[in-house]
């Protein structure tokens, strides 16, 4: 369209608006140049104005005067025209973006005028459903769809066959408006349910996954948490089942299938080492660990399983013990006596019978129980043959080594219905063989009981003697064989027993030698006797008896330079008596022990020279300074010319030797005038003195001066000595000081 032509189309408008409406308007309309504008507009001469200068028109036609042009316009229709310029303009305007401000004015001012024209379009097509219609028409125009909503919805409600009848065939607004209205819905209906869908479907497959994962997950969970479950509860259950066997004793080694590296690995790891130490301990409980053989427990529990099968009857049970084990054990040390206590245990088991029980009591104790019922041919043959079989010798750590053993038996009932009844009456039989000598065997009989108990109390005793300082020391004088002057004391042990009163070396020194006291015994003694010795005139000497034993111990030496040094006497007033027996058994080293202490300057004497078998050969052996003829020898001189012939060999051999003779058990003055005629140099015996505390030794020194023979002389003994120093044996009981 030309711009001429829209003029005078815009004219005609204008005309036909003024024609229309009151002239307050119209001359508005003359004299607005603006208002003619929305006859441009309406007739779509917006390509003339800018969209700007399109909208400022408007704005200020309805701006100036809305209500004037709401009237201007004589209907709804005229208002519908308005609008629909209105409506193309912001639909222009709608084209572009972004929408200015100016634009949304319009769009406001759209919606007013929309407004008005509706309602006077309501106003004037009332209830009718034709004008319903129309004003559906007329909102689906101007796009207000709720308003359009509104009325069709009334239409419905005032008559709805109308309203569908007059939808149907309804011109192109009314469908457009379903339509559109349609389309929107399906478009948000789409949209949702494509949102729906798309979330349905990411939500399923999340849901999917998710269940999936989450079962999968819980599949595993629960997998792997029986599995757990099942390895932890199994092991527990092993656990508790293995600890409680184990608490109730077992040592079976179940345990090391259940080895694994968690935490119940390390319960089932200290498990076993805490069972490995249990059955350590338990074995510990029941058996010698150096031998391996049953002990003292599991020995009685065996002899309590003996009795109570078949009343016990016939059963027999052995105690044996090694001689000279300890001798073995002092001189070539422990490892050598631990070796050969293996080596007897060996030799043992290969003597009885599989079901036979050898136990080790303790040190070299060792007992057997025969549960078999042997007569007493087969005791005695068994017994022999173990006797035989331990005292064979023995290559222990390169040492050739011999050790012998006796055997007590007791047998089950006769001897004993406890296991300890018999145990103590087959010990008490074993006293019983080696009271007979050694390598014997001894069935035990009632009547022995009385005397090894005696001597079994004894040993009891001498243990606690030492602690409770029960010894004491006697000294009997050794005095010159011519003159009588007394030239030293020997020194004799006693024991002040709390029961019996003294108590005789003869009794209880063996016993100490066998059960290891007489080195602590023997050092005891020489300590005192050396300190007694020191208070004595002049060059009086103190002889003490050793044991054989005592030179099995290796510090023997030193203790006889300690005591020496400690109690200040001088070495060549002391003397030490040992018995020929000391040079039996390994003379070397008691030899070298013998030559070492007479290096000290200390008089060495050979004590109850005679009674051995080779007496005279020692003398060959080491250069003693004296030997003192057995009592024997002398009890029955003067008249028994063997005794007369003996005591003179002896005494003329020592001369050789350049060895000085003391005569012992001197009782009378024949004795010690026959002895004194033999040039016998020392007396010793009842004839002078007994042994006497060392408490009386300076008024016996005096007494014996007195009665002594003038210098030279040789001593005139019509006066028995014995009447003026005897001291009653042995009632006197008391310490030396
Ligand atoms: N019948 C008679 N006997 C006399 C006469 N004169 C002395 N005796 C006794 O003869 C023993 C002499 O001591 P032994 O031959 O060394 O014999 C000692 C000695 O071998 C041992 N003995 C004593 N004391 C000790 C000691 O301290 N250590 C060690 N190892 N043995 C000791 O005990 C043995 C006995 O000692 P005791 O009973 O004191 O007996 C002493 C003494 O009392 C006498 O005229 N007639």
């Amino acid at each position: 369209m030309s711009g001429a032509a829209a003029s005078r189309g815009l004219l005609a408008r204008l005309r036909t608006a003024v024609r229309l409406s009151n002239w307050p308007f119209a001359v508005k309309m003359a004299f607005c140049p603006a208002l003619a504008m929305v006859g441009l507009l309406g007739m779509g001469l917006h390509g003339i104005l800018t969209s700007s200068q399109q909208a400022e028109l408007i704005g200020e036609l309805v701006e100036q005067d809305l209500a004037a042009a709401t009237r201007l316009a004589s209907s709804a229709t005229e208002l519908q025209g308005i609008n629909g310029a209105l409506y193309r303009l912001t639909t222009l305007q709608a084209g572009r973006s972004p929408v200015s401000d100016l634009e949304a004015h319009i769009v406001a001012l759209l919606e007013r005028t929309s407004a008005l024209a509706l309602g006077l379009e309501r106003q004037a097509i009332g209830n009718a459903p034709q004008g319903a219609a129309r004003l559906l028409g007329l909102a689906a125009d101007v796009r207000i769809y709720s308003e359009a909503i509104d009325v069709f919805g009334s239409m419905l409600a005032i008559d709805f066959p109308s309203a569908v009848e007059f939808i149907v065939p309804f011109d192109g607004n009314a469908n457009r408006l379903l339509l559109e209205m349609g389309a929107l819905a399906s478009e948000a209906v789409e949209e949702a349910r494509g949102r729906a869908a798309a979330s349905t479907g990411m939500a399923q497959r999340a849901h999917l996954v998710l269940t999936g994962a989450a079962l999968t997950g819980a599949l595993l969970l629960f997998g792997v948490s029986a599995v757990l479950t099942r390895r932890t509860v199994s092991g527990v259950k092993q656990i508790a089942s293995v600890t409680e066997r184990v608490a109730q004793g077992s040592t079976e080694p179940e345990l090391e299938s259940l080895a694994r590296g968690d935490e119940l690995g390390t319960i089932v790891r200290s498990l076993a080492v805490f069972r490995e130490n249990i059955s350590q301990i338990a074995f510990l409980a029941h058996h010698d660990p150096l031998t391996r053989l049953p002990n003292r427990v599991l020995f009685h529990d065996r002899v309590r399983q003996c009795l109570a099968r078949a009343d016990g009857r016939g059963f027999t049970v052995l105690c044996l013990d090694l001689d000279r084990f300890k001798a073995v054990n002092d001189t070539l040390g422990h490892p050598v006596g631990d070796a050969l206590l293996c080596q007897v245990a060996d030799r043992l088991r290969a003597c009885v019978r599989q079901d036979d029980t050898v136990a080790r009591l303790g040190g070299d104790e060792f007992a057997i129980v025969l549960p078999h019922i042997l007569d007493t041919e087969e005791i005695n043959a068994l017994a022999t043959r173990i006797i035989k079989a331990i005292s064979a010798g023995y290559e222990v750590n390169g040492h050739q080594v011999g050790i012998g053993t006796s055997i007590g038996v007791a047998v089950a009932q006769a001897d004993g219905v406890t296991s300890h009844e018999l145990l103590k009456n087959a010990d008490t039989a074993l006293y019983g063989a080696k009271s007979n000598g050694r390598g014997t065997v001894c069935f035990y009989e009632a009547a022995m009981n009385a005397s090894l108990q005696n001597r079994r109390a004894l040993e009891m005793g001498l243990r606690q003697a030492l602690v409770r300082d029960e010894f004491l020391l006697h000294y009997q004088p050794l005095v010159d064989a011519r003159t009588h002057e007394i030239l030293g004391f020997e020194a004799l042990i006693r024991w002040a027993h709390p029961e019996r009163g003294l108590v005789a070396p003869s009794e209880f020194i063996s016993i100490a030698e066998s059960c290891g006291l007489i080195g602590e015994i023997g050092r005891w003694t020489l300590r005192r006797a050396c300190l007694d010795a020191r208070s004595w005139p002049g060059q009086v000497k103190v002889a003490v008896n050793l044991s054989p034993v005592q030179f099995k111990d290796r510090q023997l030496v030193e203790a006889v330079r300690a005591v020496l040094e400690e109690s200040g006497l001088a070495p060549e007033r002391l003397e030490l008596e040992i018995t020929e027996s000391v040079l039996l058994h390994d003379s070397e080293a008691v030899l070298s022990s013998l030559h070492r202490i007479k290096a000290l300057g200390v008089q060495i004497s050979m004590d109850d020279f005679g009674t051995g078998y080779s007496s005279l050969s020692y003398l060959r052996s080491f250069p003693f300074d004296k030997i003192k003829i057995d009592r024997s020898f002398v009890r029955d001189l003067p008249h028994d010319t063997n005794s007369v012939a003996i005591v003179r060999a002896v005494v003329g051999l020592s001369g050789t030797f350049g060895i000085s003779v003391t005569a012992e058990g001197v009782e009378t003055s024949e004795q010690a005038r026959q002895l004194a005629l033999e040039d016998c140099d020392q007396l010793q015996g009842y004839l002078f003195s007994r042994p006497i505390p060392a408490a009386g030794i300076p008024e016996l020194i005096g007494r014996l001066a007195d009665a002594a023979p003038s210098a030279g002389a040789v001593a005139d003994l019509g006066v028995d000595p014995l009447s003026l120093h005897t001291v009653p044996w042995p009632a006197v009981v008391g310490k030396s000081a």
